[in-house]
């Protein structure tokens, strides 16, 4: 049986779940690919941390390490920032790794230009784990919609400010006891400004903007607003009226302007983000053939990205193994 030699970078709450989905899914692997998926290496930041990984697996600090691991087929990036995972993929691209990527804020500003290298380089980049979580819209747009014209997106594309609201209503928390609730179940990034700022649901959107339209609006024309300014108050008087505060994530068409928004926004039961609660995700789309359809799931945490990224490894193996037969077809 072949051996597919990944590397992770980061082992945090996606790294470590990437990590372990490997391990307990093995055999579906082999079964469904006829591989063997071997982890080789691990890039970390600190060195110190204590941390639950097998002795033979290269743990290390220095990329360079990683780039020059032979035969390397494949990185599962989930570290934070623009920077160094732009430098990192655009360095692993350049050497034929293929690459899958969780990381939204690297991946809303060089997405295209990483999309790009990748297609002239004949290798793979994958980006499911970036928007909403567990939940396939990536997929559903790039496979399932692809003659249908999407005209409107809506949706809620933080786990971390749905799960906060949903605790100040149902269980009377705090703002504070919420957010620390959010980052102990590992829904919040460490540092969780963009989470209740609307910053992460903006990264998003701009991923969702470039796949629909082709193109993002200009970023600081886009109204984001976060949920910080919402009081314990506000949610119980809301809710003696029926209603709730849901974070929601918008973007359409008008003309050739594309109009984009992230805000709180109050809607009723009639509302179909209404109903979505805890560290759900759900994106609502407007297509010209199919008219609506809505999707919904674990929008953030450790199991449901990494199953992202797992399903998208499992793409990039086949879509490998079919080149192979046919030589002719292009990335
Ligand atoms: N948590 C979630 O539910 C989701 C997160 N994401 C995205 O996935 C990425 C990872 O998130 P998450 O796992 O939660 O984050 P964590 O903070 O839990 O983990 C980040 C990991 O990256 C490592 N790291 C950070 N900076 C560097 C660096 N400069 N060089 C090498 N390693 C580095 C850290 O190393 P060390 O351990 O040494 O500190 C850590 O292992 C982020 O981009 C996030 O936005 C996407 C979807 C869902
Ligand atoms: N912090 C993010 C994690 C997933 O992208 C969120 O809460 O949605």
């Amino acid at each position: 049986m072949s051996v597919i030699k990944a590397a992770l970078l980061g082992f945090g709450t996606v790294g470590e779940g990437v990590y372990t989905a490997i391990h307990s899914h093995q055999q579906q692997l082999n079964e469904l690919l006829g591989v063997r998926v071997e982890i080789v290496a691990v890039l970390i930041r600190d060195k110190n941390k204590k941390r639950d990984i097998e002795s033979n697996i290269l743990v290390t600090t220095d990329f360079e390490e990683i780039l020059n691991i032979r035969d390397l087929d494949v990185v599962f990036e989930a570290i934070v920032g623009e920077e160094p995972g732009y430098t990192y993929l655009k360095q692993a691209i350049d050497k034929g790794i293929h690459v899958i990527t969780a990381n939204k804020v690297m991946f809303a500003k060089y997405g295209q230009e990483l999309i790009h290298k990748a297609k002239q380089r004949n290798v793979k980049l994958a980006f499911e784990a970036t928007t909403a979580g567990g939940v396939p819209i990536i997929r559903t747009i790039q496979r399932l919609l692809q003659v249908n014209r999407i005209t409107k997106v809506q949706g809620i594309l933080n786990g971390t400010s749905n799960f906060i609201l949903t605790k100040m209503r149902e269980n009377k928390l705090s703002f504070e006891a919420a957010l620390h609730l959010a980052q102990q179940k590992g829904y919040a990034e460490a540092d969780p400004t963009n989470d209740i700022s609307g910053k992460d649901a903006f990264c998003k959107l701009m991923i969702l903007s470039q796949l629909v339209f082709g193109e993002q609006p200009c970023w600081s024309e886009v109204k984001i607003e976060g949920i910080t300014s919402i009081s314990q108050q506000q949610i119980e008087e809301k809710e003696h009226q029926g209603q709730r505060y849901k974070h929601i994530a918008e973007i359409y068409k008008e003309g050739k302007l594309i109009k984009a928004s992230v805000k709180p926004i109050i809607v009723d039961s009639n509302h179909p983000l209404y109903w979505i609660e805890g560290v759900e995700n759900a994106i609502a789309l407007e297509a010209s053939l199919v008219g609506n359809i809505t999707l919904q799931g674990p929008g953030a945490g450790k199991m449901p990205t990494a199953s992202a990224m797992i399903e998208d490894f499992a793409e990039i193996v086949q879509h490998q193994q079919l080149q192979e037969k046919i030589p002719a077809l292009q990335m």
